[in-house]
């Protein structure tokens, strides 16, 4: 019998993976909170865009409002939930979602960031699971309407528990409907391994207003990514996690920061490289919330890097002082602006 599968937050990550699972036939239920996006798809189906092109699949997947999960209590039990919300949303998608779990369900983060613990300190860590998404970048244009910025990309899926790893491939099974999958040992690594990536990209085209194109191209905030990259992988080298080279060799990057030219070299032609094949108009997901005028998850991204690594006696001012800007930008107090990448540097 086929999985039955669940997406919690239909976004331009939900959205992507649920719906292509969706026209693949498999057992998928979607819910989100926007009920305008709800309402749209219900009526117009679910409008999956290409990059740089006009190509698109449209698909009707069963969804549904937050308010229907009680509903869930009359179906088949959820043998695999993703949490596709921010993730500051994460602990209440997870509570939400729990009680419809079959037995041995899967619970699994399809979120940047590491927040399969906080999933596991509710769901215990034999049912948390998580995955690292490299590569792809999505974008919510409009209600009922998902477009890829990026080529595609790529996953790496893992268990929090060690013993747990079998139910990875199931995981795997259901996402391979969208993207090449990989199951990996070390969860803690490969999540970890994509923050590097986030935490030098997210938050400084949130507070500069740039597109990754711009970013990744104008001086300054080259070399503020790169710092920021090296303080990443030094924390997470730190916390002893096994990382993997994600977009940039993470070898690279710390040597740029410890004054390697020709690593800074490397560094800068594979920006350059990775930023000609997205979308010119792609944004990480970080400022599409500011231009959205939604919160962000900066506390999970620049701040959890500043506290893990205050925490290792690492220096990450630079993270530090990214996610307060963010946030002074979220309340209103300050615009995005490229000088604010300047004034960190
Ligand atoms: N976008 C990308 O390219 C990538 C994103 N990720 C990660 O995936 C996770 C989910 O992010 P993502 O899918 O980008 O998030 P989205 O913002 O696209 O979707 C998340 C939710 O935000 C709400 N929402 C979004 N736009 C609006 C709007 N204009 N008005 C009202 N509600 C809206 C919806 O519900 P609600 O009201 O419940 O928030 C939606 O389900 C995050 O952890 C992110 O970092 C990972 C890799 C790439
Ligand atoms: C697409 C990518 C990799 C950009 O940093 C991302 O993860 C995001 O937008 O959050």
């Amino acid at each position: 019998m086929d999985k039955r599968i669940a997406i919690i937050g239909a976004g331009a990550m939900g959205g992507y993976f649920g719906g292509q699972m969706a026209q693949a036939g498999m057992d998928v239920v979607m819910f989100d909170a926007w009920p305008e996006h709800v309402e749209t798809v219900r009526r117009d189906g679910l409008s999956l865009e290409e990059l740089d092109s006009d190509a698109r699949a449209v698909v009707h997947p069963d969804i549904r409002h937050l308010s229907q999960v009680q509903e869930l209590i009359r179906e088949h039990p959820v043998d695999i939930a993703f949490i596709a919300v921010k993730s500051y949303d994460t602990r209440w998608a997870t509570e939400m979602i729990l009680p419809y779990m079959a037995r041995d369900g899967a619970i699994v983060s399809l979120q940047n960031s590491f927040n399969e613990p906080e999933i596991a300190q509710i769901a215990g860590p034999s049912a948390t699971f998580g995955c690292a998404i490299a590569a792809l970048a999505c974008d919510m244009i409009a209600p009922g309407r998902i477009k890829r910025m990026s080529p595609r990309g790529h996953v790496n899926v893992g268990a929090m528990d060690p013993a747990r790893i079998g139910a990875c491939d199931g995981i795997a099974r259901a996402l391979a409907h969208a993207e090449d999958v990989d199951v990996m040992q070390d969860l803690p690594g490969i999540k970890w391994s994509k923050l590097v990536v986030n935490s030098m990209r997210n938050g400084l085209s949130g507070m500069t207003g740039m597109t990754g194109l711009e970013r990744d191209t104008t001086p300054v905030t080259i070399e503020l990514g790169m710092r920021l990259g090296a303080q990443t992988v030094r924390v997470g080298r730190a916390l002893d996690y096994g990382l993997v080279d994600t977009a940039y060799s993470f070898d690279a990057l710390v040597a740029a920061e410890d004054g390697d030219t020709g690593a800074a070299a490397e560094i800068r032609a594979a920006m350059a490289r990775i930023a000609g094949g997205r979308s010119a108009d792609q944004r990480p997901s970080m400022a599409q919330d500011i231009r959205k005028g939604r919160r962000t998850e900066t506390d999970a991204i620049n701040g959890l890097v500043a506290r893990r690594g205050q925490e290792m006696g690492i220096d990450c001012a630079p993270h530090e002082k990214v996610h307060r800007i963010i946030r002074r930008i979220e309340r209103g107090e300050l615009s995005p602006a490229p000088e604010l990448a300047e004034g960190i540097l």
